[in-house]
């Protein structure tokens, strides 16, 4: 399978040394989109065998597989042109995708397929699950150190104090569709969450402020007719991008080597 790469920051230059190294068997690297050539000869360097450099508009014509790993307000230049040639489109900045049934309708009659990995979240696998019998309650609550939300425009539009905090504050709660609106950088895994079983409307976020975390934390919680579950995880930053787990460029790799394992566990 050929594999191209939109995007080279925290997560897209994992996936490419991963690829380059031979480390994920029957996938070659065979183009990248950067910012600008200079970018790209910079990523470029760093492999072992430098790929050729498309557009955004360009690179599904080379490619089996597109992994989007962009600024999410480029999301749409690269989507559209992936799911009109039909093509897998593998989409990091999962918040780029509420409110896009268009999107959904031409894949459907090009044949393009949309993947969404667990990336910076877990237990999608579970949500799937139980959302085949009835779910009753779904929220992600995620909690950041305080350093992380301070500078977010809805703190500031609205003067909410996070400093000297004793104790963790929530921020915002609200459907992840509301919550969205505000938060933008701070949606992917709960839009992930949602398009796993309850949908965004029904699917409850709350944002906190914690001063007790180094680490950004979510948990997950599940009221459903099958089981109840209650799962929590806290991201490693990656060096290059704070806002960006570690475990998220991992988890675009275990995806891609679960395309050709004979073994294939989760659901
Ligand atoms: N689904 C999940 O669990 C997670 C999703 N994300 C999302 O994934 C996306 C990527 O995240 P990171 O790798 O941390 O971002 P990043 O900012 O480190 O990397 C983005 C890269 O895109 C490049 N870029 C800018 N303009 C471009 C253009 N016109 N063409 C091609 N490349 C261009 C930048 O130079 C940069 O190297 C973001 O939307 C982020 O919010 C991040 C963490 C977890
Ligand atoms: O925890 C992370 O690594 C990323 C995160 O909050 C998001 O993208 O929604």
């Amino acid at each position: 399978m050929k594999i191209g790469i939109a995007g080279l920051g925290a997560i897209g230059l994992h996936v490419a040394q991963e690829l380059d190294r031979g480390g994920i068997p029957g996938c070659e690297l065979a183009g990248i989109s950067a910012r600008n050539a200079d970018r790209a000869a910079e990523a470029n360097a760093t492999l072992a065998t430098p790929v050729p450099v498309y557009a955004l508009n360009e690179i599904a014509d080379h490619c089996d597989i597109i992994i989007e790993t962009l600024p999410p307000q480029l999301f749409m230049d690269l989507a559209v042109p992936v799911i009109d040639a039909g093509k897998e489109l593998v989409v990091l900045s999962a918040s780029q995708l509420m409110g896009q049934q268009a999107l959904l309708d031409k894949a459907a009659q090009t044949g393009a397929k949309i993947l969404i990995p667990s990336g910076a979240i877990l237990g999608l696998d579970a949500i799937k699950g139980a959302a085949v019998g009835n779910l009753v309650s779904v929220v992600i609550e995620t909690r950041k150190p305080v350093a992380g939300l301070a500078k977010a425009p809805y703190v500031i539009d609205n003067n909410i104090d996070l400093s000297n905090l004793t104790e963790a504050k929530l921020v915002l709660g609200g459907a992840v569709t509301d919550v969205a609106k505000v938060f933008p950088a701070n949606v992917n895994v709960a839009v992930a969450v949602s398009l796993a079983g309850y949908g965004t409307d029904k699917t409850r976020m709350e944002v906190w402020a914690d001063p007790a975390l180094e680490k950004n934390q979510h948990t997950v919680r599940v009221v459903s007719d099958s089981s109840d579950f209650t799962m929590t995880i806290q991201n490693r930053p990656t060096e290059e991008n704070p806002a960006t787990g570690k475990i998220t460029a991992l988890s675009v790799i275990a995806m891609l080597r679960q395309k050709t394992s004979v073994l294939q566990v989760g659901t």
